[in-house]
């Protein structure tokens, strides 16, 4: 399995690097070799980005086209047995000896274990080390290192260096995750990543970046890239949902009639439209961040770090947001394709457990949340002091004087509703901190108190910024399309907004004046979008345009041949290589006759 997995990826990675293509378009690829990852996406998903991005460019001109030409294979080992959350607890250290201008590493107990990191069980040579730097008997913090683990001529692990593969897990088992030990393990001084923050020969050391979290930039990159990756692993089981909804008929609603296909019962259009609009959402979404991402980075390379902490903000919600719905709605796919969506063979099991990996790598979803909520408080703070706003969160200024906003039922009212809800519940969790802070309590318990809220609060920012972007998108890019064109993806957007006004009715109520004959209307008029959209159901998935290959589905193949499909799969089953298996006449026969 591991050999095969290896093949099939160099045979990926060696074949886009032959057409000379970006790491994205990597990812993308793969997913025509593999059903859950390759043991290589580590190295062009995290080890790449962070030589780019934490090394000066005198170490980029070392590693870069050693790491870009696979000279070396690289992971990310960050996480630790006993921490992944918290960074500043790691435990991994490494201590800088002057004398021999070297850093020591050590792993002083088990939770100090580097574990997790992708490619470290059996592939990878190097990796990115994120350890506790002390120099001068000071530590400074978690800071990234490269090491060499591995012999690259015998593969072998070098003196010091303890490494293996984690085991199986849910998913991810063909990316070999590894765990990773050192004992007195030394690496020369230039093996810091030295762009923002160095270490001179005598052991000074010398903070460049103006930002403490710079050091974080990687996963700030993958967050935005897990964005858009989540938008098409959702695209990719709707595709697989739809499709085998158009082809299973089931049931008979009415005597006298043909079974209908089940993609005609509005409890199966409920389960899946609401799929294929999210993956729209999440995709314009995706790139409206990448933008804002890019901006940001432009502003540090001017020196100027003040739009980080919106876009670390922004970067945190929609990371848990986005793969928080994926998971869920790759669930709810699953579920409408009956027992056949739990085969293996339909590629659902897989693209599940895919995403539900994400949801806690890179930034796990609560932890993201009150990340957000962080930025959200000290923002309704600055506007109660007078401070500008940043883009964002213009929308607390209608909140400003406590009115609520009026119901308007048509998208831009609706996205206006969301505004309010958020704004809502933003200002309901100040008042809850200062209510515990006026009770006596002290700032950290206070918001301890008030996490369950401010979770919710970060989820509606995230849900008001998603709607508004996919609304504003929708419309930007279907100026110049056809009427037709127009109209169906405007139904798209329209559903999303209804779908989760009747999710979120409690806030509304609450936040605005929406009432019950309006929630009757919102639902009436879900119901007959869904209607509406079922002609085009096939068609707005196949516009997706995945390959069979690369949906690797029995369910969801472009020919509709789902029966053959599952058979011919069925017969390849090792178990039906014999007509009775020896299992028969070892245990199975003996017991029947007594004999066990
Ligand atoms: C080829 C294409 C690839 C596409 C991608 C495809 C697949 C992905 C590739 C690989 C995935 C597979 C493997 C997964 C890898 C991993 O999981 S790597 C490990 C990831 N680990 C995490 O994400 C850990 C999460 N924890 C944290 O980020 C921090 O510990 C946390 C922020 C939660 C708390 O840290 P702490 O030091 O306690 O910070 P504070 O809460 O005290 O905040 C201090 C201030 O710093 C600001 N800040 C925190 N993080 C960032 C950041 N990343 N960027 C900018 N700023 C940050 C924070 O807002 C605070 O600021 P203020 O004090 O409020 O001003
Ligand atoms: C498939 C997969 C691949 C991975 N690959 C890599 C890799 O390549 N490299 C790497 O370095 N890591 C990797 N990781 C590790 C990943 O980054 C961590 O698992 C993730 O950051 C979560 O940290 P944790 O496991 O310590 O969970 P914890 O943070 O211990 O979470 C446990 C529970 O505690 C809660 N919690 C934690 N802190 C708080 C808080 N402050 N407030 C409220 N609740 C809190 C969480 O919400 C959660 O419910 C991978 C993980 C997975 C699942």
């Amino acid at each position: 399995m591991y050999g095969q997995i290896v093949r099939d990826g160099l045979v990926n990675v060696t074949g886009i690097e032959d057409l000379g293509l970006t790491s994205p378009v990597l990812q993308r690829t793969s997913d025509a070799f593999f059903k859950e990852i390759s043991p290589f996406l580590l190295h062009f998903g995290m080890f790449v980005p962070t030589i780019i991005g934490q090394c000066t460019p005198e170490q980029q001109a070392k590693w870069l086209p050693l790491a870009m030409d696979l000279k070396i294979i690289g992971t990310y080992a960050q996480t630790e047995l006993g921490h992944g959350t918290f960074i500043r607890g790691l435990e991994t250290t490494a201590t800088y000896d002057a004398s021999t201008e070297q850093f020591i590493l050590k792993t002083p107990k088990l939770s100090s274990y580097k574990w997790w990191a992708g490619g470290l069980g059996k592939t990878a040579n190097h990796c990115i080390v994120l350890a506790q730097l002390y120099t001068k008997g000071v530590c400074h913090g978690p800071h990234p290192f490269i090491v060499q683990i591995r012999d690259t001529e015998t593969h072998m692990p070098l003196p010091g260096i303890k490494v293996g593969e984690i085991g199986p897990k849910l998913g991810f088992n063909t990316a070999d995750n590894g765990f990773l030990g050192f004992e007195d393990f030394r690496i020369p001084r230039e093996n810091l990543m030295m762009k923002n923050a160095q270490v001179t020969k005598d052991g000074t050391y010398v903070k460049v970046a103006r930002h403490g979290k710079l050091t974080y930039g990687t996963m700030v990159f993958v967050r935005v890239m897990l964005v858009s990756d989540m938008a098409y692993c959702l695209a990719k089981a709707v595709t697989i949902a739809v499709r085998y909804s158009a082809v299973r008929r089931q049931s008979q609603p009415k005597p006298d009639q043909p079974e209908p296909q089940v993609l005609d019962y509005l409890t199966q259009q409920h389960k899946l439209f609401i799929c294929i609009s999210t993956a729209h959402a999440m995709k314009l979404t995706s790139t409206w961040l990448w933008n804002t991402f890019t901006g940001v980075l432009a502003d540090m390379r001017d020196g100027n770090t003040d739009t980080l902490p919106e876009l670390h903000a922004l970067s945190s919600c929609l990371k848990a947001i986005s793969t928080s719905d994926t998971s869920a709605l790759i669930e709810q796919c699953r579920f409408a394709c009956g027992g056949h969506g739990y085969m293996y063979s339909s590629n659902l099991p897989a693209l599940y457990s895919f995403a539900t990996a994400t949801r806690t790598y890179e930034g796990d979803y609560t932890v993201l949340l009150l990340q957000t909520a962080r930025f959200l408080v000290k923002s309704w703070e600055q506007m109660d002091e007078g401070k500008p706003l940043t883009p964002t969160l213009a929308y607390l200024e209608q909140s400003r004087n406590g009115s609520q906003v009026s119901w308007d039922d048509s998208p831009e009212g609706i996205v206006r509703g969301f505004d309010a809800v958020a704004a809502g519940r933003i200002g309901a969790c100040v008042k809850s901190i200062r209510k515990h802070i006026n009770n006596g309590m002290d700032y950290e318990d206070a918001w301890q108190m008030t996490t369950v809220q401010l979770v919710g609060a970060a989820e509606a920012h995230c849900r008001a910024v998603i709607c508004r972007v996919y609304r504003d998108e929708t419309a930007r890019l279907t100026a110049g399309c056809s009427p037709g064109v127009k109209a169906v993806l405007d139904q798209l957007s329209t559903l999303y907004l209804l779908y989760w006004a009747l999710e979120r009715t409690g806030d509304l109520l609450r936040f605005s004046s929406l009432s019950e004959r309006d929630i009757e209307n919102l639902q009436a008029r879900y119901e007959a979008l869904l209607l509406k959209i079922r002609p085009n159901a096939v068609g707005l998935v196949d516009a997706f345009d995945f390959r069979d290959e690369v949906l690797m589905s029995t369910l969801g193949s472009y020919d509709g041949r789902v029966y053959e499909r599952l058979m011919e799969e069925a017969l390849k089953t090792p178990l039906n290589r014999e007509p009775v298996s020896d299992s028969f006449h070892k245990y199975i026969k003996p017991m029947m006759q007594g004999k066990l």
